[in-house]
């Protein structure tokens, strides 16, 4: 049987898994935003904006920007647009569209203003059971998926039959994938990393070297655990792939949205423009306001993500708060 998913997004990570996806076999509607996009991507197979060396079979990948269609034909849901993006994404479909639907995020950021996990959200806007629900998580960058290099997904999420389902359509010669029980956690985790790799490209921006990075993702990796455990202790294994990995990949590579960004803002520029310099969307900006918010109530000690909030929203220098910063940590 031909599964058939609908994805969601127009950007490198939703390009990324159509590729992996539809090189194997599945069906997949592409609902982009974009009309320009889409007639791009139908007269010459490519995306012109994000991996545009990536050439898609047009008899397996369906580009459209009706999402109704792309929705009501598929099995599976996966949502991979930015966080802040997904309550406009999903706006016109009705509370039932995704009833019968297995849904997985691809997302590593929670809902601005709401400060709730995507599957939080989707799960209350649509009624769906947590047992529909799954996460993409580990360390892979779309770039690296579009030169095939070797790369390891997990899938979290309680129903492990489902999470294997949808680690048998990833499988393939250079991507591994695997299930795993946590949701939310594993989605908490790749969240707080993109925090922490911002602040690492801060601390680069600002001429801190290799020695003040390795301290600030050690401090990183305890802050996260700290985080985790004030909001559901259940026992995790933070140096699988899926938690540490993550947070290594995007502290170091050069492909990391979330570094780039922070070293620009190290480097002297405004958010803004830092922001309007990237085509592309670094979630750790919109992330650091949702867990400062939610750290209100639980009082947990993060001085990492604290700092990063008192540069990127209460305009304190990163030089001043990095100075702070170091003090803090061991
Ligand atoms: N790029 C990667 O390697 C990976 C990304 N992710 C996650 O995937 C999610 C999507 O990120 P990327 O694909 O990297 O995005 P991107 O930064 O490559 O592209 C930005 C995306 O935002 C979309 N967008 C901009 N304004 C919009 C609007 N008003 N409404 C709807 N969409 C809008 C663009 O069309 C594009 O799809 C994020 O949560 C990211 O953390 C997860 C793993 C790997
Ligand atoms: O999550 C990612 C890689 O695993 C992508 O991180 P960036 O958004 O910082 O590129």
């Amino acid at each position: 049987m031909v599964e058939k998913i609908a994805m969601i997004g127009g950007g490198s990570w939703a390009t990324a898994l159509t590729k992996i996806l539809s090189e194997n076999g599945a069906q997949v509607g592409w609902w982009l935003r974009s009309k320009d996009d889409v007639q791009h991507l139908l007269r010459t197979r490519h995306n012109p904006r994000y991996l545009s060396s990536v050439a898609f079979d047009l008899n397996r990948v369906f580009p459209s920007t009706d999402l109704k269609e792309v929705v009501e034909d598929a099995d599976w849901l996966v949502l991979a647009v930015p966080a802040a993006f997904v309550q406009g994404a999903l706006d016109k479909l009705d509370r039932d569209a995704l009833r019968d639907k297995r849904v997985i995020s691809a997302i590593k950021g929670m809902i601005p203003g709401k400060n709730v996990l995507v599957t939080d959200y989707v799960a209350e806007r649509f009624r769906l059971d947590v047992e529909q629900l799954g996460v993409v998580a580990g360390p892979c960058h779309a770039e690296e998926v579009a030169l095939e290099k070797q790369s390891y997904l997990t899938i979290g999420g309680p129903d492990l039959e489902l999470a294997e389902d949808f680690c048998q359509l990833l499988r393939n010669r250079y991507v591994k994938a695997h299930p795993a029980a946590d949701l939310d956690g594993i989605e908490y985790c790749a969240v707080m990393k993109n925090i922490i790799a911002l602040t690492c490209g801060i601390a680069h921006g600002l001429g801190y070297g290799d020695n003040f990075q390795a301290v600030l993702v050690s401090n990183a990796v305890q802050e996260i655990r700290r985080f985790l455990y004030a909001l559901s202790p259940n026992q995790r294994d933070l140096s699988a792939s899926a938690y540490l990995g993550d947070l290594l990949v995007t502290a170091y590579s050069q492909f990391s949205r979330n570094r780039t960004f922070g070293n620009m803002v190290g480097r002297g520029y405004s958010v803004k423009s830092a922001q309007m310099e990237m085509n592309m969307v670094a979630e750790g900006y919109y992330a650091v306001k949702s867990i400062y918010e939610l750290n209100k109530k639980l009082k947990v000690s993060m001085p990492i993500t604290n700092a990063a909030y008192h540069i990127l929203y209460e305009k304190i220098s990163p030089a001043v708060e990095l100075e702070i910063l170091k003090e803090k940590l061991k």
